[in-house]
């Protein structure tokens, strides 16, 4: 059971649901390649039915976390710390980001947009989802679009989301996983066809790496 004093903490963005860190390489979108500290907030209730971490999905699964914990440990091995979950935004990511700022870090958040953006941010990584699509202010903010190709359809709406983002930010189709064999043909294709998109991998699976 946790207590009325933990959820008012949790409300406030003060505690966190935290399913893991893990120091490792971005494997996706425009930082892949790079050394960063992953943070998961749990709790999501997009239900994405290929979600790739759907233990994080149920936020009392994870234990309520003070944010100095969280901020004390990011600060101890990278400046690059990607918030993640789950959907971080569930919960207000100002009093986290602003510790984390206030240690020089850069911050990033990888996000479906479906609930407000709260929280300072370095970068965006915004990946909308049709059955819960982002809220509007986000679209203007995102430094990254990052579609994922899970069947033909999202092709199109990958269209679609790319007219509401800003003409700076950078157009990512990346597969599905489970079955990257048949759409990673059809996204070079459209790629080739389509230049102003570019290709995301989820290279650490290939890595083998978290
Ligand atoms: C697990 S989500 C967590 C952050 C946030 N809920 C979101 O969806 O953006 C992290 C990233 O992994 C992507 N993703 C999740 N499952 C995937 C899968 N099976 N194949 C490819 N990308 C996936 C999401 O679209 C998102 O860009
Ligand atoms: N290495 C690595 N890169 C990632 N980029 C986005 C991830 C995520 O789950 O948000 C992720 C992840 O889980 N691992
Ligand atoms: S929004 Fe993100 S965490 Fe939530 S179900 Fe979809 S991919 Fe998973
Ligand atoms: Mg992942």
């Amino acid at each position: 059971m946790v207590s009325e004093k933990v959820m008012d903490l949790v409300g406030k963005g003060l505690m966190l649901p935290l399913m893991e860190e893990f120091y490792t390489i971005q494997g996706e979108g425009y930082h892949k390649g790079t050394a960063a500290y992953f943070i998961r907030v749990g709790g999501c209730d997009v239900g994405c039915h290929w979600c790739d971490v759907k233990e994080s999905w149920n936020a009392e699964t994870h234990p309520p976390t003070a944010i100095e914990r969280i901020i004390d440990n990011a600060s101890k091995y990278s400046n690059i710390i990607v918030i993640t979950g789950g959907e971080p935004l569930t919960w207000d990511m100002g009093p986290l980001t602003s510790g984390l700022k206030n240690k020089n870090l850069q911050i990033h958040i990888e996000t479906s947009g479906a609930y407000p953006l709260t929280g300072k941010w370095d970068w965006i990584c915004l990946s909308p989802k049709k059955n819960k699509l982002p809220k509007n202010k986000i679209y203007a903010l995102a430094n990254e679009l990052k579609i994922i190709v899970y069947n033909k359809h999202d092709f199109i709406f990958a269209e679609e989301q790319a007219a509401q983002v800003s003409e700076d930010c950078i157009l990512y189709l990346q597969p599905e996983w489970s079955v990257r064999d048949k759409m990673v043909p059809e996204i070079v294709d459209y790629v080739m066809k389509n230049p102003k998109w570019k290709v995301s991998l989820q290279t650490h699976k290939y890595l083998n790496i978290p």
